[in-house]
This record gives C-alpha cells, sequence and structure tokens, in this order.
C-alpha cells in the first residue's frame, strides 16, 4: 500500500518526504522492524518510541509516524497521537476486517473472559466459524495463540482480525478492557453488539476514580455505531446488565438498541428459580423468543449472569433458544474459574481467577454455600496495579473464610511482603485475630501449608492467577500453575 492512501485516512497529519513509496508491513517496535516497513512511534508508559525511530531506519523502515518531526533520514508522517494514529492506519491496512465478520465485544470489570467462551461455544456449535480473543488466548480456525494481555494494541488487533477474515471467520467475540478503551485499542473496529458485564473496583491506578472508569467503559457504548460497514445491516445492540446501576449510564451514552438481562429487576431476558449446588447452577429463563430453564454445569449466581449475557447476545444473532440452551447445557467451565482440582482427595481445592474485592466476594459466596467444612482461602494482589484494592479484598477474605493465607500473586516490580501488608492493613482494620490469617510470601508454600490443613469436607480456594502459567517477580517470569502446584502437594500429602 501506498504511504499516501494510508495518510488519507488521518484528519490531521503533516508528512515529509516522499508519499508514493510502498509501505510492506506497519511495526511498533523497531526489533521486529523488516526492510519497507513503516514504523510507528509510540510514546510509552516506559521508554518512549521515538528513541528507536534510528534503529528502526537501520533495520530498514521505509517511513516514520511520529509526534514531532525527528532527525532521521526517511520519510515522516507527523501526527496528534500515535496510538489514536495507529488504530487508524493499522484498520485501514488491513482493509477494515471487522467489517467482513460479526463482531461482539464484551466489557466490564468480571465476567469478560467466561462470557466470550461461552458465546463462542454458541456460535461454533450453531455451524458460525468463530474467532475468539482474550484473556486466556487467541483462537480461530483451529489454531490458538497465546496473547499477552486482555485486549491486543490496535495492531495486533487489525493483524489478526485480518488473518481471521483471511481464514472464512464469520464472527468474532472480543474482550474489550477499560485499558483498551482508554487507548484506541478498538478504535476502528466494527462492533455490532457491546455487552456489559459489571463495573466494580479495578484498575484504579489507571483510572484514579470509580467515575473516570465508568466513563472510559463508557465509550464503549458511546462509540458504538460510530463505524458502519456498507454491506453490514446498520442494527447495533448494547447488552446491559439491568442489576448493575453503570447500565443507566452506559444506556443514556448509546445510540445503539439496548436490550437487558438481569435477575432482579425485569429485562428484556431474566432468570428465576435460581439453584446452586457443587455440581453446577441451573435457572429459569425468560427472553424476548421464549423461555426455558437451563442447567449450566458452572455454579456460582455469578455465572448467571454471564449466561444472560451470551444467551442475549446469541438472540440477537438469531441463534434458537434451544439451540443456545444445549450449547450452554454443554460448557465444563472456562480454565481457571472455579476450576477444581481432584486428584481423589476427600476435601475440594478451587483455583479461581478471582482478582477483585467483587470477583473474591463472589467467589467466595458460592463456595461457602456448597462447602462442607472449612473454607481456607490462599490469595494475593498484584504489584504494579491499583493499591487500594489490597485491603479491601483482605476484609472479603477473612468475612468468608475460616483461615486466610496471604500470598504473593504477581508482585512484579513491587516488593512482596509491602503488598501483602497492604492486604494485612484490611485484616486489622476489622481485627481478625491473627490465628485466622498468616501472610506467606512464597505462593508454593502457602499453598502447601492450606493443603496440609485441610480436613475431609473442606475447600481450599486458591485466588487470583486462575489460568496463568507464570509469576512475574520483579524483572523475572518464573513457571507457576496453582493447579499443578496444587496437584503435587495433594499428591505429596497421599504418601
Ligand atoms: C499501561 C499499558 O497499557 N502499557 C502498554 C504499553 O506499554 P508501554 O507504553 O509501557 O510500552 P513501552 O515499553 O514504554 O514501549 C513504548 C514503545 O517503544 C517500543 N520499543 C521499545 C523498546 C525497543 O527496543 N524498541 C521499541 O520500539 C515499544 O514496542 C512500544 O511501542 O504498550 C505495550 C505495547 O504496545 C503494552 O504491551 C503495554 O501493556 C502492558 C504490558 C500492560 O501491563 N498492560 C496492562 C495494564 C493492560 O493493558 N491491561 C488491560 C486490562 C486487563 C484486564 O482487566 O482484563 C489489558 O487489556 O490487558
Ligand atoms: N459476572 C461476574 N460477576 C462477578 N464476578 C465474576 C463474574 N464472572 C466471573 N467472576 C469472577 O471473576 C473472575 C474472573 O472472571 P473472568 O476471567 O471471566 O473475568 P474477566 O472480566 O475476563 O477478568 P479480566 O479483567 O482479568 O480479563 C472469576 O474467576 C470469578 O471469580
Ligand atoms: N487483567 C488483570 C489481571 C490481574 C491478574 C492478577 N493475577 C495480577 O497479576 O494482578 C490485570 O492485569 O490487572
Ligand atoms: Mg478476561
Amino acid at each position: 500500500m501506498k504511504l499516501s492512501e494510508l495518510t488519507s485516512c488521518l484528519a490531521a497529519v503533516r508528512l515529509y518526504g516522499d508519499g508514493e513509496l510502498d509501505i510492506s508491513d506497519i511495526q511498533v517496535d523497531s526489533r521486529r522492524v523488516k526492510p519497507g516497513d513503516l514504523f510507528i512511534c509510540l510514546p510509552g508508559f516506559t521508554v518512549d518510541g521515538h528513541d528507536y525511530a534510528r534503529q528502526a531506519a537501520e533495520q530498514g523502515a521505509a517511513a516514520l509516524v511520529c509526534e514531532r518531526k525527528l532527525d532521521v533520514d526517511l520519510p515522516q508522517l507527523v501526527v496528534d497521537d500515535c496510538r489514536f494514529a495507529m488504530a487508524v492506519l493499522s484498520n485501514a491496512f488491513f482493509g477494515s476486517p471487522s467489517s467482513r465478520m460479526r463482531m461482539i465485544g464484551v466489557t466490564g470489570t468480571n465476567g469478560k473472559t467466561t462470557t466470550t467462551y461461552l458465546i463462542e461455544r454458541i456460535m461454533q456449535d450453531h455451524g458460525l466459524k468463530t474467532g475468539l480473543i482474550g484473556t486466556i488466548q487467541m483462537r480461530y480456525d483451529g489454531q490458538t495463540y497465546p496473547t499477552s494481555g486482555t485486549t491486543p494494541e490496535s495492531l495486533e488487533l487489525q493483524r489478526s482480525l485480518h488473518d481471521m477474515a483471511v481464514k472464512g471467520v464469520q464472527c468474532c467475540v472480543m474482550e474489550v478492557s477499560s485499558h483498551a478503551l482508554e487507548q484506541g485499542r478498538v478504535k476502528g473496529t466494527d462492533f455490532r453488539t457491546a455487552i456489559f458485564t459489571n463495573l466494580t473496583q479495578d484498575h484504579l491506578d489507571y483510572h484514579h476514580s470509580m467515575e473516570e472508569y465508568r466513563a472510559t467503559k463508557g465509550l464503549f457504548f458511546a462509540r458504538l455505531g460510530n463505524v458502519i460497514s456498507p454491506w453490514k445491516e446498520e442494527r447495533k445492540y448494547a447488552v446491559l446488565n439491568v442489576d448493575d446501576e453503570a447500565s443507566s449510564y452506559f444506556a443514556a451514552q448509546t445510540a445503539a438498541e439496548v436490550v437487558t438481562y438481569g435477575i432482579d429487576n425485569q429485562a428484556n431476558v431474566r432468570a428465576s428459580r435460581i439453584s446452586i449446588t457443587a455440581k453446577g447452577t441451573s435457572f429459569h429463563v425468560e427472553t424476548f423468543k421464549g423461555e426455558t430453564d437451563i442447567s449450566l454445569r458452572m455454579v456460582g449466581k455469578f455465572n448467571v449472569y454471564n449466561a444472560l449475557a451470551a444467551i442475549t447476545a446469541a438472540l440477537l444473532e438469531d441463534i434458537p433458544l434451544a439451540e443456545i440452551k444445549a450449547s450452554l447445557e454443554a460448557v465444563a467451565g472456562v480454565a481457571g474459574r472455579v476450576e477444581s482440582v481432584d486428584e481423589g482427595q476427600d476435601f475440594a481445592v478451587i483455583v479461581d481467577y478471582a482478582h477483585t474485592p467483587d470477583g473474591l466476594e463472589n467467589v467466595l459466596r458460592t463456595v461457602r454455600e456448597f462447602a462442607g467444612g472449612q473454607v481456607l482461602t490462599v490469595f494475593g494482589c498484584g504489584g504494579d496495579r491499583d493499591r487500594t484494592k489490597r485491603p479491601k479484598m483482605g476484609k472479603i477474605a477473612a468475612k468468608y473464610s475460616d483461615k486466610v493465607l496471604v500470598t504473593s500473586d504477581n508482585p512484579r516490580t513491587e516488593d512482596p511482603l509491602l503488598i501483602l501488608r497492604d492486604i494485612e492493613a484490611g485484616l486489622e482494620e476489622d481485627a481478625v485475630p491473627a490465628e485466622r490469617y498468616e501472610l506467606i510470601a512464597d505462593r508454593r508454600e502457602a499453598i502447601r501449608k492450606a493443603i496440609e490443613m485441610a480436613s475431609p469436607g473442606d475447600v481450599v480456594l486458591i485466588a487470583g492467577k486462575g489460568h496463568e502459567t507464570y509469576q512475574l517477580i520483579g524483572g523475572v517470569v518464573h513457571e507457576f500453575d496453582d493447579r499443578i502446584v496444587a496437584k503435587e502437594v495433594i499428591r505429596g500429602r497421599s504418601y
């Protein structure tokens, strides 16, 4: 594609140099630049991509996109905001791939991954070739690819959507994080349906206040309909959880058709008669296309919400309710979400990805409902993330557990002991007796201790890392999987 063709899709831009040269690819990491590539200089949170322009040039970059004219002998597109320019250029370069498939996006503090998995299953079973992008992985056309976060950067996203389109993917369901909305990672992506799960505290390190966090999530609904592909039906849907008060705020922001789901309040898709056991959750659902009973193999009231969101999105795709029911009932669960570790022991061990106060409270309430004995909770909080959630999670863990083992999650660049102390501050504030909790920085050791302590009928909940197969300590990535560690300890205990 010619550089000048690309510039035409950007509003405010100054071009220095030859616009007629061909661009073979786009890169944002100088280390990946190949001859003929366009290098976008991203002013990052840790380093500035402008400092790597020279290296990109040495590796054969054809041109640069930057926020100030650089002293590098290459054609340059000077823009106001490289991150936003990246989204627009990537979408144009890859030929607006989202316009070639049904896009369903899921945002909210908790439940995004689970909801996307449920939707993927329904779409696949219906015979639609479906792609999935989110926290655990990206997968389509029989292949899985690792992801480094929840929502990819716009360049990677458009590249992946393009590949999906080439491989005949008809529908893509993806998680849309608040970081992504703030940074314009999904800018230009043509969503047909935008789903909201819930809004509770997380990421206040990045968004500063709940109002700001909500406003960022609101961008998803406010922008829905801004991108309209000529061949697609123009109808867009905002699927909102009517039991979450943020929904009315989003409803007021969107031009799309609002479709609601919920349990406690009147909704277009509403569940009732909920029954939760240790094996699963059943409920009755009334929808705008009939009613039925559904028995999920996943536990917890929160999974009823995730299922309702998936049902609503699927009905909007004209999938019959009976088919939706069959697909949902076939899902055994999502990796690392209330996942049982069963080595034949006489107590339960559950690994869960709850890493927010609300997530932890939900999973603990569920666990308490079917625990035949004590609840022993192992959890920690990630470093370089919202500090204010730490004491809150400490309080919640103590409220619903008989014993709490406070340990490390991914400390990242923080001192693990200081994170533990932040959590302990919540325990102290609630005057939790010292014998009801322990601080053990080594996660393996904390898991070992909890499992050693368990008696028949007890539940050991290991929260925060779910599917993760690593632990980030300092700058080092260590292999670590709660499920494997728990298995090893249980096996060791039985001999
Ligand atoms: C805060 C944040 O969003 N950071 C993202 C940001 O990193 P950054 O700005 O620090 O990047 P940087 O290291 O400063 O580099 C700046 C630029 O220089 C370039 N560079 C750098 C070195 C070099 O030798 N050559 C070079 O060209 C880099 O490729 C980059 O383009 O840009 C990077 C790549 O473009 C992202 O990977 C990175 O996400 C980091 C890993 C991250 O932790 N993000 C989290 C907070 C996040 O986005 N989470 C959300 C929500 C999670 C959820 O609740 O589900 C998510 O969607 O994952
Ligand atoms: N609808 C829900 N409401 C509240 N908590 C939930 C809900 N669904 C799941 N959870 C809890 O949150 C944890 C994370 O769930 P899930 O991975 O589906 O959320 P997510 O929004 O994708 O998280 P992330 O922001 O990390 O991508 C689960 O392990 C569970 O404990
Ligand atoms: N998407 C979340 C995941 C947190 C998972 C937890 N294990 C941690 O590392 O803090 C985040 O990046 O904040
Ligand atoms: Mg997720």
